[in-house]
């Protein structure tokens, strides 16, 4: 049997056009159209790619893109001050400072400085506490994707037993919330988890998310299983060329995909939902700060 490939990028296509579609009705109401503003500092190479396409992707949504980058010694003050004047702007409906900040600036601190009314990455204080509250709220956006491709793939993930490889506030944390939430059975694994792949073995989905080039093996998974791979590692490739590299994912596709019941690609899979979770949250941000209704199940 050879798994289904979850293709993450037609379904981010889908959920960019609705986004689209929701922010033109927004726009009648407004005025105007909603707005995401993103903050870069440094020049983290594969950060560039992904906050250009995200400013690409705001506009090809009919939305408004707001880009401020700054160099990599900008002092985490002029970072502050920055978020200060999206927080007080009120043509600017979503922020995000995108990850990895320099090491000299405290990502807390920036984090905690955005308004969560405007916190479409879903990763403030305020953002986290709705999720384990089981509040409404606008949700971290990756791990929105990988429950949104698990239902699309397998129906209902209630009683699933779900493993998830990694504890990062960004990823792993709150994929396991969003789990829980859909009444599933979770597990966080991490560093220090005993017979990581014995426990691996017994998961109905897989989530790795450790940033460690196909560490998932293929005798680590149940066959049908559903793996979400959200790892995203660049590799030396000297098949293609001399200093060619390829991505790949932490899970070893070659290996699982023959087994498996389904498994997202790496690149292709987990990677487009991101940047289509940050426009519907641009949206939903939108909506609830002008207090307007969003057409039914968006
Ligand atoms: N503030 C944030 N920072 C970061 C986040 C985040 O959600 N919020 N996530 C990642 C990076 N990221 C978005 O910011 C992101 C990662 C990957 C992709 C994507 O589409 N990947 C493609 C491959 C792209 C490539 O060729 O390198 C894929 O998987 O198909 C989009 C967005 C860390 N920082």
């Amino acid at each position: 049997m050879s798994a289904e490939l979850i293709d993450g990028k037609a379904v981010a296509a889908e959920i960019d056009a609705r986004a689209a579609e929701a922010a033109a009705g927004l726009a009648k109401s407004l005025g105007r159209v909603p707005c995401l503003a993103v903050v870069l500092i440094g020049d983290d190479p594969a950060s560039d790619v992904y906050v250009r396409n995200k400013g690409l992707r705001t506009q090809a949504a009919g939305m408004r893109s707001i880009e401020i980058r700054k160099p990599a010694d900008t002092s985490e003050a002029d970072v502050l001050e920055i978020v200060a004047g999206l927080n007080a702007d009120d043509g600017v409906d979503g922020i995000l400072v995108q990850m990895p900040l320099p090491d000299h600036i405290d990502a807390n601190r920036v984090i905690g400085a955005i308004h969560p009314d405007k916190d479409v990455d879903g990763l403030t204080e305020a953002s986290a506490g709705r999720l384990v509250l089981g509040k409404p709220g606008l949700r971290p956006c990756t791990p929105s994707g990988c429950v949104l491709l698990a239902e699309r793939a397998m129906g209902d993930v209630s009683g699933k037993s779900v493993v998830v490889i990694g504890r990062s506030i960004l990823v792993g944390k709150p994929t396991a919330l969003l789990f829980l939430e859909k009444n599933a059975t979770v597990t966080i694994a991490h560093s220090r988890t005993k017979d990581l792949p014995a426990l691996v073995r017994t998961a109905d989905i897989v989530v790795p998310a450790v940033g460690r080039p196909e560490m998932v093996r293929g005798d680590w998974v149940k066959p049908g299983a559903c793996v979400l791979d959200v790892g995203i590692n660049r590799i030396p490739a000297p098949e293609r060329g001399e200093g060619k590299t390829r991505l790949v994912g932490d899970a070893a596709f070659d290996e699982i995909v023959k087994h498996a019941g389904w498994i997202t690609p790496v690149p292709g899979g987990i990677g487009p939902m991101t940047i289509a979770m940050l426009l519907r949250n641009t949206v939903i941000a939108a909506a609830l700060r002008h207090s307007v209704e969003l057409p039914d199940g968006f």
